[in-house]
């Protein structure tokens, strides 16, 4: 850029050309390429050098201001890329599209080229640089037709796509499984995450997206992937149309699209994930998670599968029960395992390799990848074809890892053993696979056998033995001598022509030099054209089979979930979960994966707790002290359930369960950190979320729902949810309450008992069993626990005197919950109110308030006040 200031009224050609890019690339950063450098401008600038920590300069003046720049070096941009996309922004690359020398050759102004090549978004991504290897990266657009919702999601890197149908009711529990790095909607669209990023509505249009796809596919019509709705033909099409777009008419990486069914899965909504930690653990990051503690997969892709298996248990037994069937087989044969995991470990993600090759990101060592892997699978595939009564999935898998000797045998003449990453050095290709090049090869080999040659004769001719042959990006060969020898070559016929001096040492050129160095330099400009024409040939033999690789790559990361299952059963003593179709949980010695490892690191040990729900005892309440294991309680039978559902065995002694549908958990508002909204308030919205969507096939955890408001509020909140659970959706459900006065629902409902974690004092101090058992908690225990956790003594003993005066007060009062017994039953009291609304509305809805005179008004009042009285008695 000019540094010279412009007048107000003229910017400077290549502000122009900025301003032009920076108007296409919209909201996005600009990334400006100058030589060496991306350079940002104006707010751009500003942002970057905030976000990446880099110096904030100026350079130049537009309208008479100066211009805030930053820049960032062209061959570390990744890792700056890295940062900006994960704080959240979206960056458009500007490269120069031409030479210096072609632009002046173009005549006129000399300002080289400059064009948007691509734009880099968190869901966009392919290098393996900028993702996480473990964990999937999902780019999800929402669409809408005819009132039904649409969602496509396609993660690129290794090229899974997927639509489906939503209810909306489920959009938040779709888009929590998915953990979308971003989320697409049309400018028009109802329904708007938060954080999700507007697109013209026309990419939405679902007669257009069906065309983007029939044309993607090479297909005429798309009822062979299983026959789409129009919503789904929207959101796919707006997710296609947005891929155009970043990657600038380069389109990655899609497998066909899979449908998925919304009813093939468990349904679990956002707040639930988050409080069952599933693969996030609640402070952030993975470690402390459900997955980061059963993960023992050893491929990137295994890692991925399982994070995506756990975050979408299945809904259909069958479908359970073949995952479980290889799990098992794995399981009973340890050998088997061994080899499995072990052969596994060795292989590249060829997955992602692929999917980089298709983005036209991919490189020699891709190749290489594909080759290495594609090998290691046809090996693993004859050696577990020799293993006796194969279950039906691995049956089904093992040919998926066949059928790719010709490529490999191929890739594995044509490339080297360790290709490199970048292609711009060459010498990737294998010596034997083309003759001309090999011999373009030898050439350079000689000629730089004769520079050797020539520095030894030149050290001779001189008598400098000092005398070196370089080379550097600016002059090429040449030769190099200290200044103090120097005199003898400047001669004019000493056959030597200077180059250079720098300190110390002089530079020179000479004809026998310059010919061989042009030789070489020829030879290597030859033969890395010839490589790069042989990497578009091998890059294009092994796309030509890219389905075939996806499903090579999917059935190898099953291998390494159901194996890495298995090996996390045997080392902590799991058990094979039995699946059955009535609504039960039968959990005998039952364990909380994460609790346990926790506790184990301080030498102690887990205690395993039993629980057992069945259609005729479906709701246990629990109670006792705090620190007693509740929490961990009713945690550790949802995640036994997400586990088996996911095709996984369970931290228990054995475990009997009947499929269930939707999962929920809650915990008290003062446990959540508040997000935007008061605490008790979240609490209010996900627990009505519960009431309203839970089925008898469902299971649900509620721990301490009401304690965030005052304690009447509190528990009268408390009394009704368990009620309402109880009796209208019928489902499975843990409750951990504190309100002992809850208790008393044991004598009103039939499916309701109660249950406490075990607690004694000994010796005036409070020793927790984080045992359970039947009954209500004999006391609280608050004072004891205080005094574990170190209040100062003052404070306890008042405390003990503030408490004996309300124990006193509540033997007198019949407590909190006196005359309680007395109210109507919860199904009765739930119909009356709605009676009396709809008589006064209707009354209301006859009224022409227009056409009423002041004294019609007044006797309508009146008429109305009279019918609201009738109503509420
Ligand atoms: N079954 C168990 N075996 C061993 N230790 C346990 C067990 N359950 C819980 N613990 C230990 O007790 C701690 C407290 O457990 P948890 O949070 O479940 O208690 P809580 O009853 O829900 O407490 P609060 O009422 O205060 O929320 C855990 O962090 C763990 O260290």
């Amino acid at each position: 850029m000019s540094t010279k200031p412009a007048p107000a009224s003229q910017p400077t050609p290549m502000m122009v050309q900025y301003l032009g890019l920076k108007a296409e690339a919209m909201d996005c950063l600009l990334f400006y390429r100058m030589g060496d450098f991306f350079e940002l401008f104006f707010d751009d600038a500003k942002i970057a050098a905030a976000v990446l920590d880099i110096a904030l300069t100026a350079r130049g003046e537009h309208e008479g201001r100066p211009i805030p720049m930053c820049g960032v070096p062209f061959h570390a941009a990744d890792a700056y890329l890295a940062r900006l996309i994960k704080g959240g922004h979206r960056v458009a690359i500007a490269e120069q599209i031409e030479s210096p020398a072609d632009a002046k050759a173009r005549g006129g102004k000399t300002l080289v080229g400059r064009a948007i090549v691509r734009v880099v978004t968190a869901g966009t991504l392919t290098e393996e640089t900028l993702l996480d290897s473990r964990s999937a990266n999902w780019l999800v657009a929402l669409g809408e037709a005819g009132g039904t919702l649409g969602m496509a999601a396609a993660d690129i890197s290794t090229g899974r796509f997927e639509v489906a149908e939503i209810d909306p009711q489920s959009l938040g529990a779709e888009l929590a499984r998915l953990g979308a790095a971003e989320i697409i909607v049309a400018e028009n669209a109802v329904h708007w995450p938060e954080e999700a990023v507007p697109r013209p509505p026309g990419d939405f249009d679902s007669a257009r997206g069906e065309e983007r796809l029939k044309t993607l596919f090479g297909v005429a019509t798309l009822d062979g992937f299983g026959g789409f709705g129009r919503a789904e033909l929207a959101a796919a099409g707006g997710l296609v149309a947005y891929l155009d777009h970043a990657g600038k008419g380069s389109l990655p990486f899609l497998q066909a699209p899979v449908r998925r069914r919304a009813d093939g899965h468990m349904m679990i909504d956002a707040a639930t994930r988050e409080s069952l930690e599933l693969t996030q653990a609640s402070g952030g990051g993975r470690a402390g998670s459900l997955l980061d503690t059963i993960d023992r997969t050893v491929t990137g892709a295994g890692a991925r599968l399982l994070a995506a298996d756990l975050g979408a248990p299945l809904a259909d037994k069958g479908a359970v029960d073949t995952r479980l069937d290889l799990v098992d087989f794995w399981f009973k044969d340890s050998g088997a395992r061994d080899a499995l995991r072990a052969a596994l470990k060795a292989l590249p993600d060829i997955g992602r390799a692929l999917g980089r090759l298709v983005a036209g990101r991919g490189g020699p060592r891709d190749l290489g990848q594909l080759r290495d892997g594609l090998g290691e699978a046809r090996m693993l595939r004859e050696r577990l074809g020799h293993l006796p009564d194969p279950p039906t999935l691995l049956g089904g898998l093992l040919p998926a890892l066949d059928g790719h000797g010709a490529l490999v045998d191929h890739l594995s003449r044509a490339l080297v053993p360790a290709p490199p990453i970048d292609a711009a050095q060459g010498g990737y290709i294998a010596e034997g696979y083309d003759a001309a090049l090999d011999e373009l090869r030898g050439v350079g080999g000689d000629g730089r056998r004769a520079i050797a040659a020539l520095e030894a004769q030149y050290r001779t001719r001189t008598g400098i033995t000092t005398l070196k042959i370089r080379h550097n990006g600016v002059l090429g060969y040449h030769v190099e001598v200290p200044a103090k020898a120097a005199d003898s070559l400047m001669a004019p016929e000493s056959g030597f022509t200077h180059r250079q001096t720098l300190a110390g040492v002089v530079r020179f050129n000479s004809p026998e030099l310059h010919e061989q160095a042009v030789r070489v330099g020829q030879a290597g400009a030859h033969a890395q054209a010839a490589e790069a024409a042989h990497l578009e040939e091998l890059t294009g033999l092994a796309l030509a089979r890219r389905d075939e690789i996806a499903r090579t790559a999917d059935a190898l990361a099953r291998l390494d979930v159901s194996g890495a299952l298995a090996e996390r059963a045997a080392e902590g003593g799991w058990a094979r979960p039995k699946l059955v179709d009535h609504p039960c949980l039968e959990i005998e010695g039952g364990r909380h994966p994460v609790v346990e490892s926790a506790v184990a690191r301080t030498g102690e040990r887990f205690v395993a707790n039993d629980c057992r729900l069945s259609e005729t005892e479906r709701v246990w309440l629990v109670t006792g002290p705090n620190m007693g294991g509740k929490s961990t309680f009713l945690r550790q039978n949802a995640l036994i359930v997400v586990l088996a559902q996911a095709g996984g065995f369970v931290p228990a002694t054995s475990a009997t369960l009947g499929l269930v549908d939707r999962l929920f958990s809650r915990v008290g508002a003062s446990d959540n950190l508040a997000r935007g909204r008061s605490t008790f308030m979240v609490e209010m919205v996900e627990t009505a979320a519960i009431l309203a969507q839970a089925t008898p096939r469902s299971f649900v955890i509620l721990d301490e729902v009401g304690r965030g408001t005052s304690t009447y509020d509190g528990l009268a909140i408390a009394w009704a949810v368990v009620e309402a659970v109880h009796e209208m959706n019928r489902c499975r459900c843990l409750f951990a309450t504190h309100y002992h006065e809850l208790t008393r629902l044991a004598e009103r409902l039939d499916a309701l008992t109660l249950h406490h974690v075990r607690a004694r004092e000994w010796k005036g101090d409070l020793v927790l069993l984080h045992e359970l058992g039947r009954g209500p908690a004999d006391r609280s225990y608050g004072l004891a626990v205080a005094k574990l956790a170190g209040l100062p003594p003052a404070v306890l003993a008042r405390a003990s005197g503030v408490l004996k005066k309300l124990e006193a007060g509540r033997a007198q009062t019949g407590g909190l919950a006196a005359g309680l017994d007395d109210l109507p039953l919860f199904a009765a009291m739930a119909a009356a109110p709605a009676v009396e609304k709809d008589a006064l509305r209707d009354a209301l809805a006859t009224i022409d308030a227009d056409a009423l005179s002041p004294r019609d008004a007044l006797e309508a009042l009146y008429r109305l006040k009279r019918l609201a009285e009738e109503g509420g008695e």
